[in-house]
């Protein structure tokens, strides 16, 4: 989860950053990171806007979410048997792509949207597909990373 929140930090969607890592079933080796961000190549032309009336000139209509590039991003033929840890509980279109790809297992740190639409929809889809759903706990409440003693 930890490598999931560092990659969120590189996303620059100004209100939420979302960071996904897939592991493999076998040995818990990572196969494919992502975060939020726009498609390749648009980064400057689009609107990070989450407000407005019209959706054109808002963020959600074009931005690729975290899990998504996750898959996209894989570096194993394919994700089957995997598990997908996630900064967010994902999108119902994210749990479309989760199911059809394979990962078995999903582990969220926030469900901030839990009371959506989307978000009640793709928990109806993990239920009915048998893809587990999992909230990160842990007792360790930061990670530093000194680039100094790395150094060493
Ligand atoms: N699971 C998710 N993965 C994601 O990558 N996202 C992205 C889409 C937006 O860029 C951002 C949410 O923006 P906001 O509505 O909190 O300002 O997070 C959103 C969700 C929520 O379902
Ligand atoms: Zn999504």
């Amino acid at each position: 989860m930890a490598a999931a929140c560092l990659a969120a930090q590189r996303s620059k969607d100004p209100s939420t950053q979302v960071g996904a890592v897939i592991v493999n079933e076998t040995d818990n080796k990572i196969v494919g990171t992502g975060y939020n961000g726009m498609p390749a190549g648009l980064d400057d032309q689009f609107p990070w806007k989450r407000d407005g009336e019209e959706p054109l000139k808002k963020k959600y209509i074009y931005v690729t979410h975290g899990e998504l590039n996750a898959i996209m991003n894989k570096s194993s033929a394919d994700v089957k048997g995997c598990t997908m840890y996630v900064t967010l509980f994902p999108c119902n279109e994210c749990a479309k792509l989760i199911i059809q790809s394979g990962i078995r297992k999903v582990i969220y740190l926030s469900n901030k949207y839990e009371k959506s639409n989307e978000t009640q929809a793709a928990k109806r889809m993990f239920d009915e597909a048998e893809v587990k759903t999992e909230q990160f706990k842990t007792t360790c409440s930061e990670i530093l990373i000194n680039f100094h003693e790395c150094l060493q």
